[in-house]
């Protein structure tokens, strides 16, 4: 398959510049899927998504992504089922992307990697009592991750894409009341999921992970849209926002299971 960009790290966002010598991690993510790998569980059940539109609250740069904040202060927007034992509240979405279509994604399915993806990320009320403790717990996250593919207009995704000139630039911040992230749902119930890791740092080893088989179209001007953010701050030398994934990381001792034959 399509190599992937050289991984210059010089170039690489200051943030990574860190992780590279993670040392004693066993459940990295990103990883590579390999479909033939992965094993059938009968015992998955279907993911269940309900999303409230009402809990979306803002949208902002945070200098490595672009993030959709949810308030998460009660049991209103969660997912349950699938791997899980119990419900997760939603705390945010981001994407990850290439400077070009021909990468972008922090997962790969059998080296096919796709010019951008989606993570939905939640956390673990039950055992945790805030995000930022569910980080340091064992399976104190869920990330939903679903992949998108150059091809048609996605109409939903539009009225995220229409806020990003408002926050360009990093630590900018705009308001963004009301957005049902089960738009950005395949229809395909499809999934893999494996215990993995955040992929930016504190890069713990604290999540879930459920990555959809089937991907979302989004159109070209679309994901121009995504590269024309920037790192940067205002009045800093502009750095375009693209190139922000993971390198991938070993499988190690882990299978992934399939929702599906
Ligand atoms: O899926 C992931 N993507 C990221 O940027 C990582 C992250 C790090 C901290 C909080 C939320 C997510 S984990
Ligand atoms: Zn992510």
């Amino acid at each position: 398959g399509l190599q992937r960009a050289p991984c210059r790290y010089a170039d690489l966002h200051p943030l990574w510049q860190s992780e590279l010598s993670v040392s004693g991690g066993t459940r990295q993510s990103p990883i590579n899927i390999q479909w033939r790998d992965s094993v059938y569980d009968p015992h998955l059940k279907p993911l269940k998504i309900h999303y409230d539109p009402t809990t979306c609250l803002y949208i902002w740069n945070n200098g490595y992504s672009f993030q959709v904040e949810f308030d998460d202060s009660a049991d209103k927007s969660v997912i349950m089922g699938g791997p899980l034992e119990n419900h997760y509240r939603l705390k945010q979405f981001h994407f990850h992307w290439g400077a070009i279509n021909e990468w972008g994604s922090e997962h790969m399915v059998d080296s096919k990697v796709y010019p951008a993806e989606l993570h939905l990320v939640h956390w673990n009320p039950v055992t945790s009592t805030s995000f930022e403790e569910a980080i340091m717990e064992n399976n104190g996250l869920v990330v939903i991750g679903v992949f998108l593919k150059l091809g048609a207009h996605h109409a939903g995704l539009q009225k995220l894409v229409d806020a990003l000139p408002a926050v360009k630039h990093k630590d900018t911040i705009v308001e963004f009341d009301v957005f049902d992230p089960s738009c950005l749902m395949p229809s395909c119930p499809d999934y893999w999921t494996y215990d993995g890791s955040l992929t930016t740092p504190p890069l713990t080893e604290s999540v879930t992970w459920i990555i959809k088989k089937t991907p979302i179209e989004v159109d070209q001007n679309q994901l121009e849209e995504f590269r024309m953010l920037l790192f940067t701050s205002a009045g800093e030398e502009e750095k375009r926002m693209v190139d922000n994934f993971r390198p991938l990381q070993p499988l190690m001792n882990r299978t992934v299971r399939s929702s599906f034959r």
